[in-house]
């Protein structure tokens, strides 16, 4: 390895990753994941379960031949207790060089998870969301609730969101009614 990998921490992951760049990157990932032509070399991602806290470990390594990227997520979650103020998902990339198999960047990955998550709902629904449909309804107001307002919202114009969710707390980033 030639020099130390960089570290990229997550709020700049936050700042960097926008979905008007990510959704059309992701579309096309996905169209070379769903090929028959192998052009996404992604084996079954694997869990390792922590029994003892309720939680796991998964490693989801992927290799792009044709942009030459070769990178690996760990990613770790839990069943917390209602109330825990302890995070339920927490992740980590990897970027790899593919040649030398040398470790060029260190990722937070929550960010990444949370906004790929949603990017990927927002091209599901770009394909089947009947024109009509204007009302945005989101179960939950964790994580996930708030980064698929974010990529949904901004992809599509909702006369309407509604949202549950038992902690009043997190349901200030998304508005009432909003
Ligand atoms: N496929 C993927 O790549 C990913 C999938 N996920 C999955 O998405 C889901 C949401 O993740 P995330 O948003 O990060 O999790 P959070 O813990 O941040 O949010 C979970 C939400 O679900 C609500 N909830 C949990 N249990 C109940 C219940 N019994 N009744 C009503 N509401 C309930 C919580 O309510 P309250 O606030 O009151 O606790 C909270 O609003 C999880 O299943 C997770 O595993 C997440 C990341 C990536
Ligand atoms: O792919 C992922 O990052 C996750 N899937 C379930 C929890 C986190």
């Amino acid at each position: 390895m030639s020099g130390l990998p960089v570290l990229i921490g997550g709020s700049e992951v936050d700042e960097l990753l926008r979905y008007q760049d990510l959704v059309p990157r992701l579309e096309a990932a996905l169209g070379q994941f769903s090929s028959r032509t192998g052009e996404v070399v992604q084996p079954v991602r694997t869990i390792l379960p922590l029994e003892k806290y309720s939680g796991y470990l998964g490693v989801m390594p992927a290799y792009i031949p044709q942009d030459d990227v070769l990178a690996t997520k760990m990613v770790s979650f839990y069943q917390r207790g209602e109330g825990s103020s302890m995070p339920n998902h927490q992740a980590t990339v990897l970027l790899l060089d593919p040649e030398r198999g040398a470790l060029q960047a260190v990722l937070d990955g929550k960010a990444i998870t949370d906004k790929r998550t949603a990017a990927v709902s927002a091209i599901a629904t770009k394909l089947l969301k009947p024109a009509r449909a204007d009302v945005l309804c989101l179960l939950g107001a964790g994580d996930q609730a708030l980064s698929h307002y974010e990529a949904l919202t901004q992809m599509f114009p909702f006369k309407e969101v509604r949202r549950d969710g038992r902690r009043a707390a997190r349901t200030s980033a998304v508005a009432p009614g909003a």
